[in-house]
């Protein structure tokens, strides 16, 4: 994998814009404020602006933004969340609804949300490892239903006092189509029938829901596939451990042309438009004070940096 380790990014790479790519761990906005004053940072013109830049122009309602959190599996995204979380009041975590892909009760409310078959004890991240080519389809049909529920059920409770409310969500119905989904049709474990209805309804729920699953801007965290290797069996949650390194290779190769590269085909346009911080977790963060407070730092910089654009 290229790049410098722990190096963060920030990369507007859209083909309307400039190509705009550098490290954003010295408080880059602040050096753009101070040399262009006047100025937005970013450029934009209205006619094309994207439908999450309208919605957050000024006059408009106060809004919460919305950061997906993207990477591999077990590349560190619940931990890197959690630690954002505790930075500010401000800042809320929206996790991945895994609790009812495993059926694991995790609290009342969880429970009462999961359907009859799954109180009964269905496991279909389990069933989706286990026997792919049977149940590959409906986990995804169920992994989205269930991101776009949570999603839409976070809406703004805990934020509403908050000045600059920052929604995390972990992962969204885009890696799910673009990463996963993808990566199992490519791998015959989804039918090209089931494919075609995937991405039809996928499609038509996108449209039906799209003011509440849009987002404002993503994180990558970057890791190798060698170290969610390591670290997938370090946490050691059953359903996973007989996922190989060639799995984990290609979702990686995926979130590379997505993220990194930004060559990935996607039907939604607006998605080119949006901003991403690419931040290499291959280190270890964990317990170091100075690390993680040079990661928040840089998650910091580019909310400032959103904000400028917001309110260009
Ligand atoms: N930077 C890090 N250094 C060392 N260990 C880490 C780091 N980040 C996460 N871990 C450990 O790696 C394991 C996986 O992390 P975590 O559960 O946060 O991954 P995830 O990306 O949320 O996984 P998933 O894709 O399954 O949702 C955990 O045991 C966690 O403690
Ligand atoms: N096939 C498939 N499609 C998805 O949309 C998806 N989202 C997450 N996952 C798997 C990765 C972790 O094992 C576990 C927790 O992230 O769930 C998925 N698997």
């Amino acid at each position: 994998m290229g790049g410098a380790p722990c190096l963060g990014t920030l990369s507007i790479l859209a083909p309307k814009f400039q190509a705009f790519q550098c490290p954003v761990g010295f408080s880059r906005s602040l050096v753009c404020f101070l040399l262009f004053p006047h100025q937005s940072y970013f450029t934009t013109r209205e006619s094309n602006m994207s439908p999450s830049l309208k919605r957050a122009c000024p006059g408009l309602e106060k809004r919460i933004k919305r950061i997906f959190i993207e990477g591999n599996i077990a590349a560190g995204k619940s931990t890197f969340v959690h630690l954002l979380e505790e930075q500010s009041k401000d800042w809320e975590v929206v996790p991945e609804p895994i609790a009812r892909w495993c059926n694991v009760q995790t609290q009342q409310a969880e429970f009462e949300e999961l359907t009859t078959s799954q109180k009964s004890g269905g496991n279909v991240l389990q069933m989706m490892y286990e026997k792919p080519e049977r149940w590959a389809y409906t986990f995804q049909s169920y992994a989205c239903m269930s991101r776009i529920r949570a999603q839409i059920k976070s809406t703004y409770g805990k934020l509403q006092e908050a000045e600059n409310p920052v929604q995390f969500f972990e992962r969204s119905v885009y890696s799910d189509r673009y990463i996963f989904a993808s990566n199992l049709y490519e791998c015959e474990c989804v039918n090209e029938t089931e494919w075609a209805i995937y991405q039809d309804w996928h499609s038509w729920l996108h449209q039906q829901f799209g003011k509440h699953i849009e987002l404002d801007g993503i994180i990558y965290l970057r890791a190798a596939p060698e170290m969610c290797m390591q670290r997938l069996h370090l946490r050691g949650r059953e359903e996973e451990q007989g996922i190989p390194l060639e799995y984990l290779e290609k979702l990686h190769f995926k979130h590379e042309s997505w993220l990194q590269n930004r060559t990935l085909k996607m039907e939604f346009e607006y998605l080119n438009e949006i901003p991403i911080l690419t931040l290499d977790v291959n280190e270890d963060f964990k317990g170091d004070s100075v690390k993680c407070g040079d990661m928040v730092e840089k998650v910091r910089s580019c909310f400032l940096q959103l904000l400028h654009l917001f309110h260009a």
